[in-house]
């Protein structure tokens, strides 16, 4: 399988290559060159079957790897989550149902991949024998389930950005109470887009990205979405996919999740809707409606890891709705650059249309739909969760409705015990968590001085 850049301009990668390469050097992201799909048959056979099984079979036509390898790392990555069912489905009103994608050993959906980006890092490296800087960002979620899979790896230096005062105590707490040397949180003076963007600076700084062995962990890195494809499978044939179709709805910042959603569904995976839903960083729902991408400042709220204007992955649905048109997208990537925003064309802006829904949650409206699920259904969501929920009730229909649960409630206790009354507690292995001493390196808003900070602790 070769992957392809959405600039047009790198050359194209097979799938290790891809995932050890990150950003494409031509500042693209990485796409595979077509999409394999599965018959009718090979999704009925998925029904039923454990987690692990179900990824090996979604992932493995998009990897160089056989079975055996693939298999082993993937059993490896999910053992340590706290629920059988790795990603268990649970009905929520008559039509509606959540997958609770936080049971992972960080308590979000990022442990999906980020587990498994491990094995295949680790995999890679032993044999290549090579060593490695990872530099990420984060709203709070990527950063600790980057943190979880990396401490006290050999050869593996991990530097994570978060913005700093806008992530949950919880979350910071994951990121900055490993003891363990490899790994550093970078406390950014700005928001989530300013710590993307310095992301993407080093990488598009070759000399850098060469001399410290630069690699993602951001949604940036196509491993990273090929993970999350695979609960959309095992939610839709636990629901009778591919007999009938099922849609879901994605809380959406950074478009990997949604994305991953898509390449389900061109899998041949019957999906009815898709629906994007944002909070009120809701460029991603104001560019459906109107056509126009553009930026207007991000807004903290209580569903942080949200707060996101520059959507990464939204490059790679542009890249599909311009019909894989390189030049097209470098110039969209240009004028977000320069002017903040462009107009979608027609025709791109009809081929979203017709695979993505939309919808956008106000704060009260967050609060609102956390205390009113807790007290019809004794469910606890997080405030993320939350603003998927309120969004997919707008868009239920005939087929069964999949919210997308990202992350556990105890990871934003506050907004949810202003909501409920109640404060969720962590699982009993964390329960030491605000006992643990933190390590936390402020940082300016400035790239420069952060390359300066890599280069001198992993000399
Ligand atoms: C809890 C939670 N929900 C939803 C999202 C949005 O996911 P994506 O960035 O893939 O759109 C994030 C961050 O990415 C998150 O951490
Ligand atoms: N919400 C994310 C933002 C980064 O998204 P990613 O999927 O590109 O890593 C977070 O929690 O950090």
């Amino acid at each position: 399988m070769q992957y392809v850049s959405t600039r047009g301009q790198a050359p194209a990668l097979d799938f290790e290559q891809a995932m050890l390469t990150g950003l494409a050097r031509d500042g693209g992201l990485y796409v595979p060159a077509e999409i394999p799909r599965l018959k009718h048959s090979d999704i009925l056979d998925l029904a039923g079957r454990p987690y692990e099984e179900i990824a090996l079979r979604v992932m493995q036509p998009f990897t160089d790897f056989g079975e055996e390898r693939l298999g082993d790392m993937i059993v490896k990555s999910y053992a340590g989550f706290g629920h059988d069912a790795r990603a268990p489905v649970k009905q929520l009103g008559a039509n509606h149902f959540l997958l609770e994608l936080f049971h992972g050993p960080t308590l979000a959906f990022k442990d999906f991949a980020m587990q498994l980006i491990g094995q295949l890092f680790q995999d890679a490296m032993t044999r290549r024998g090579e060593r490695i800087t990872i530099v990420g960002a984060t709203s709070g979620d990527t950063g600790s389930a980057a943190i979880e899979a990396f401490k006290g790896l050999d050869g593996v230096e991990c530097f994570i950005m978060y913005p700093h005062g806008r992530v949950s105590e919880v979350q910071r707490r994951q990121m900055t109470t490993p003891s363990e040397v490899n790994v550093h949180a970078l406390a950014l003076h700005g928001d989530f887009d300013d710590c993307q963007a310095a992301v993407k600076h080093m990488f598009n700084d070759h000399a850098f990205r060469d001399r410290v062995g630069l690699t993602a962990v951001n949604s940036i890195n196509w491993a990273r979405v090929l993970a999350q494809v695979v609960y959309y499978f095992s939610a839709a044939t636990a629901l009778g996919a591919p007999h009938r179709p099922v849609s879901f709805t994605v809380p959406t910042g950074n478009f990997g999740d949604v994305f991953a959603g898509w390449i389900a569904k061109r899998m041949g995976l019957p999906i009815d809707r898709l629906v994007i839903a944002t909070n009120s960083n809701d460029i991603l729902h104001r560019t459906m409606a109107t056509g126009e991408h553009r930026k207007n400042g991000v807004h903290p709220t209580i569903s942080p890891s949200m707060d996101i204007q520059v959507s990464s992955n939204f490059e790679r649905a542009l890249f599909m709705a311009y019909d894989r048109d390189g030049a097209a997208i470098r110039t969209l990537m240009e004028e977000l650059r320069a002017e903040g925003g462009f107009p979608v064309s027609q025709g791109a802006l009809q081929a979203l249309r017709e695979d993505f829904g939309s919808g956008r949650v106000s704060e009260e409206e967050t609060a609102a739909t956390i205390r009113d699920i807790h007290a019809r259904t004794g469910e606890t969501l997080c405030p993320h969760s939350a603003v998927g929920a309120k969004v997919a009730e707008a868009h239920l229909g005939t087929s069964p409705m999949v919210t997308l649960a990202t992350a556990h409630p105890a990871k934003f206790p506050d907004a949810v015990e202003a909501a409920t009354g109640e404060r969720p507690a962590l699982p009993p292995r964390m329960a030491d968590l605000f006992d643990r001493s933190e390590r936390i390196t402020e940082v300016p808003n400035d790239v420069a001085h952060i390359q300066s900070l890599i280069e001198e602790r992993i000399s």
